[in-house]
């Protein structure tokens, strides 16, 4: 049972960042969180990326082609991520307005993992804004693979394996949170929380 927790000290704008392969369970701990840093008295505000603009829609229509991990679909998918990304860099620009938490299903970190080559989705994602603490769901791909709907070219073994595999480099080059994701949704939750507080150097209490 997860239960009510205090902050000692104020948080000023934060752009946080849930990473993961496909069916990590990414917006199931943003909806989690959110109520809990709501409830905790912050605002907060959730992002998805895709967005639901017209890129992030033909997005979401590329990724159902059956070609869609082949080198020029990924490349194509490479540059219409970093487009719809660009949009939503207005929302996450540091203004320092206290206690404004910027929850975001998804960053450039994505296409780093999931396109290639690296130094040219690093190039077109220049201009989006660096997340202040991003966290790593990361979960056998055979168990990510029975939670997810399975509807899109990318949701395969082998793909999520190499996706996975990108990930975990990431993280020890960029020092992400790593969470086991592989646990029930509450103890996820309570580790996502702990790893927060740990890196904020906030006081909580009553976490179990
Ligand atoms: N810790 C968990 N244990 C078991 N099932 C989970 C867990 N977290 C999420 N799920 C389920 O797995 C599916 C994918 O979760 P979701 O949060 O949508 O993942 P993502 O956003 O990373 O794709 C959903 O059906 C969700 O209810
Ligand atoms: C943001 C982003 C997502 N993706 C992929 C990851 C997912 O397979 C898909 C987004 O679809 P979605 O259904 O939102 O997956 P999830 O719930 O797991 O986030 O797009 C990239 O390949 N590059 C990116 O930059």
């Amino acid at each position: 049972m997860i239960e009510f927790i205090y902050f000692k000290i104020l948080l000023i704008d934060m752009y946080i960042v849930f990473e993961g392969i496909d069916g990590a369970g990414k917006s199931t701990q943003i909806n989690l969180l959110k109520q809990w840093l709501f409830d905790s008295g912050f605002e907060v505000e959730t992002i998805i990326e895709p967005t639901d603009s017209d890129i992030g829609k033909l997005i979401r229509k590329t990724l159902q082609n059956p070609d869609a991990t082949s080198e020029n679909i990924q490349k194509t998918l490479g540059l219409l991520f970093a487009a719809d990304r660009l949009a939503l860099m207005d929302k996450i620009v540091k203004n320092e307005e206290k206690n404004k938490i910027i929850l975001s299903d998804r960053s450039f970190y994505s296409s780093l993992a999931y396109q290639q080559p690296y130094e040219w989705i690093a190039e077109i994602n220049k201009f989006a804004e660096s997340p202040d603490l991003v966290f790593l769901l990361d979960l056998d791909v055979d168990l990510a693979i029975t939670r997810c709907s399975c509807e899109d070219e990318f949701e395969k073994k082998s793909f999520l394996s190499h996706v996975r595999k990108n990930y975990l480099e990431l993280a020890a080059i960029h020092d992400f949170n790593i969470i086991n994701a592989s646990n029930g949704e509450n103890k996820v939750q309570s580790d996502i929380r702990k790893a927060l507080a740990h890196s904020l150097g906030i006081c909580v209490s009553g976490i179990d």
